[in-house]
């Protein structure tokens, strides 16, 4: 698809630089000799155009610039809805006159700009550029509509620089992919229909159309990875192997390539070790695959619940320690508030949730869900409230509860075990007392014979949701 011409123009505010030259990056106000323009931007680059509304990441910066105003071109985007979305950092002293060319921009284009002002958190312990970014994807987030597709303007020369980052890091085969032209932000869609052009043919087209746009100073600053690869080492790399750029991307799609048949795999593993309960693998399965998979099969299982990525030494752990540990040990790997634990046959992922404080009990009466401090809550269903009220607590270990159809009663702790509970789990169970102190139910687990009577005469139902959030069923 061809990207015609775009009706309409805008003007040269003293602002913009139409400089592609990093040199020059420092003095962002000023309109250096351009370069003469070379040729437009290749066709085949909106080959995979959704029949979707878009919304583009708009920095201001040259290659958003190049996007929006190449997809502003098309009618048929246009007719579907095309918008564009500035995230204000303000983390730079020009920030506010960034936004005002943007504002400019998108009026001159006729497209509608969202700009959303964020607050970078200036002590996250990232750094500012990843804080940034953390920012800039949460905005996205919340803006996005449903349906619409992100359009972001990343190109082949930052697929080269990511390529080069990832191996600098030891990457495998997955993150040598780098950047994926099509990938899921939550349940958005991101599109990144540049990845296969080179900067120069961005350059040329704006050149050839007369667009402007701003420099990021900060881009020049070769403290930062990405700078010192893009100003230092490819420059360096290219005088050599001209197509050094084109080559890490080219090598970049080969991972990728290469991940999405090793992926399938996995997904085939994965399904074999599953259970019932998504959060739990079988470590029989587990222990039957070679350590190279298993460390596969647990990165995805650790993705698909939403957790954040294993680090490498938290699949060591778990290949040495966690799995192979007795069934009754409680063995685990924690890491950024996620962990995983064997226990039994099972290898468990959930969340870190603190247990309720020692000694917390409260009245409920049934008539409100309960928040239990720590997480999750519990719920009655089908009745307005029990005869008396309830009294909720932390097990203290020496419970005992009446069955349902038994004379006799049982220590909670074997019932708990004979239903697979396990430990961690057992920590933050709320335990149902009578005034009387009997033990009517744990969670929504196990009821006594008298509290299984009343719900059923009453039709009603107890929940208990997990601190994981994950209702049991
Ligand atoms: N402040 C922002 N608001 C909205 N989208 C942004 C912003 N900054 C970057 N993006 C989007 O993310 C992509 C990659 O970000 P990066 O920081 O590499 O961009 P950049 O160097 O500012 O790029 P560009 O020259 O396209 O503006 C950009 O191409 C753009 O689509």
């Amino acid at each position: 698809m061809g990207t015609g011409a775009v009706k309409g123009s805008y003007g040269h505010g003293p602002l913009f630089s139409n400089s592609g030259n990093n040199a020059d990056a420092r003095d962002v106000w000023h309109h250096p000799r351009m370069p003469a323009p070379t040729a437009p931007l290749p066709a085949p680059t909106f080959r995979d155009l959704p029949a979707a509304p878009l919304c583009v990441g708009y920095s201001g910066g040259l290659d958003s610039t190049v996007l929006l105003h190449a997809l502003a071109a098309l009618p048929g985007v246009r007719a579907s809805g095309l918008r564009a979305l500035h995230v204000h950092h303000g983390l730079h002293a020009d920030a506010d006159q960034w936004t005002a060319h943007c504002v400019e921009v998108c009026a001159a284009l006729d497209v509608p700009l969202l700009v959303d002002r964020v607050q970078v958190p200036a002590a996250s312990g990232e750094g500012p550029e990843a804080a940034a970014r953390h920012a800039r994807r949460a905005a996205y987030a919340r803006h996005l509509g449903r349906g619409e597709v992100l359009v972001l303007a990343h190109h082949q020369d930052d697929q080269a620089e990511t390529f080069l980052l990832r191996a600098l890091r030891g990457s495998g085969p997955d993150g040598l992919a780098a950047m994926r032209r099509w990938s899921a932000l939550g349940d958005h869609r991101i599109w990144r229909p540049l990845l296969a052009t080179p900067r120069h043919a961005l350059l040329a087209h704006a050149h050839t159309r007369g667009l402007h746009w701003l420099e990021d100073p900060s881009n020049a600053d070769t403290a930062f990875d990405r700078n010192f690869l893009r100003n230092r080492v490819m420059p360096l790399l290219r005088d050599r192997w001209p197509a050094a750029g084109a080559a890490f991307a080219q090598a970049a799609g080969h991972c990728e390539d290469a991940t999405a048949l090793l992926h399938d795999e996995d997904e085939r593993h994965l399904a074999e070790a599953a259970t019932a309960d998504p959060a739990t693998l079988s470590r029989t399965v587990l222990r039957g695959l070679p350590p190279t998979r298993r460390a596969r099969v647990l990165r995805l299982w650790i993705a698909s619940l939403g957790l954040p990525p294993l680090p490498a030494e938290g699949v060591a752990q778990i290949e040495h320690e966690v799995l192979p540990a007795r069934a009754d040990a409680r063995a685990m790997f924690a890491w950024e508030g996620a962990a995983v634990r064997s226990w039994r046959d099972l290898l468990h992922a959930a969340p870190l949730s603190p247990p309720p404080p020692a000694g917390w009990h409260t009245l409920w009466a049934g008539d409100a869900p309960l928040a239990i401090p720590g997480g999750g809550s519990l719920h009655l269903e089908g009745a307005a409230q029990f005869p008396q009220p309830a009294i909720v607590g932390l097990r203290d270990g020496g419970e005992r509860i009446t069955l349902p159809g038994r004379t006799h009663s049982h220590a909670l702790k074997h019932v708990l075990q004979d239903l697979g509970v396990p430990p961690w789990e057992r920590e933050h169970l709320p335990v149902l007392r009578s005034a009387e102190g009997d033990v009517l139910a744990a969670g929504d687990l196990t009821y006594s014979s008298v509290f299984d009577a009343w719900l059923r005469q009453h039709g009603a139902r107890l929940h208990w949701r997990p601190p994981t959030g994950t209702p049991r069923d």
